[in-house]
């Protein structure tokens, strides 16, 4: 079958995009690993399904499938593309839309300057929820990843992270202790992994090894996650530029209970057909 696809990304961190509503198509994991592959198909880091909720009040469903094949929880970078696709495609007339994922409902709205601002939902630190193996919830938690000791947040956004604390994000273990920690036997179903430089309290430099795809140029969760990590830890502001190495995004989190407000930009690459 011929599909069609939109390829997008959000600083970096990209996309193939397919419209389900108008293509009737059931996406398996050996379609999604053939789309994401970078030489035997289109490459990217996840594939986005636009579908039609299963919820009423809701405008659309989204899906997300990281490159291995996994069905995820949720998105930011991929939240903030699916926002733009619908405009730019004229799928809906609102400023505002509210797209059921898997983690729950969000809301996305595109702002004058065409970046994209999400209400992200409110973070779970209930370790249980997250889910992650300690006694209590805490600021901050022990954790021995390849011999080495960290004191590391937790922290959810309906999908599991782990944030480590490093002085440089530039010389930071990303590939030696990503992996490792993705697999950590205390996040049971596994966990993305931020590796979070605190420049001020207003500021945050931040690369993620993300669950089931690798380190990305950015990653939208992981962002939100950091930074309710550190203002839990009691080193952040309410509102923090996160500079990522794809770019920056805007993440702003009043507190308990709150929703993790993220805004950023979404690019539209290219528009094509694959035969699947
Ligand atoms: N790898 C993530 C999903 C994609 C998250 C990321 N691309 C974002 O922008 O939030 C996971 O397995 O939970």
């Amino acid at each position: 079958m011929q599909l069609r696809f939109t390829k997008m990304h959000g600083l970096g961190n990209d996309f193939v995009v397919i419209d389900l509503i108008t293509q009737r198509f059931k996406l398996k994991p050996h379609h999604i690993r053939k789309i994401a592959d970078r030489h035997f198909g289109i490459g990217c880091d996840q594939v986005l399904a636009v579908e039609i909720p299963t919820q009423p009040d809701v405008d659309f469903r989204y899906r997300i499938y990281n490159a291995e094949g996994s069905e995820v929880e949720q998105c930011g970078n991929g939240a903030r593309c699916f926002a733009r696709y619908i405009r730019d495609k004229r799928l809906t007339g609102k400023e505002r839309i509210k797209v059921e994922t898997l983690a729950g409902i969000i809301e996305l709205e595109i702002t004058e300057n065409r970046h994209v601002r999400v209400d992200m939902g409110a973070p779970v630190l209930d370790p249980k929820r997250i889910p992650f193996t300690a006694e209590n919830q805490a600021a901050d938690y022990p954790l021995a990843v390849n011999g080495v000791e960290w004191r590391v947040g937790a922290v959810s956004m309906g999908n599991p992270h782990v944030i480590l604390p490093v002085a440089d994000v530039d010389t930071a273990p990303v590939a030696e202790v990503g992996p490792i920690a993705e697999q950590h036997s205390r996040f049971p179903q596994r966990v993305n992994v931020g590796f979070m430089q605190v420049v001020d309290r207003d500021t945050i430099k931040l690369r993620v090894f993300e669950r089931g795809v690798g380190e990305t140029l950015a990653c939208g969760t992981g962002a939100c996650a950091a930074v309710v990590s550190g203002i839990v830890q009691g080193k952040l502001n309410p509102e923090v530029t996160v500079h990522l190495p794809g770019g920056s995004l805007s993440i702003e989190w009043q507190g308990a209970g709150q929703p993790v407000i993220m805004t950023g930009p979404a690019t539209t690459v290219f528009e094509g057909q694959i035969q699947i």
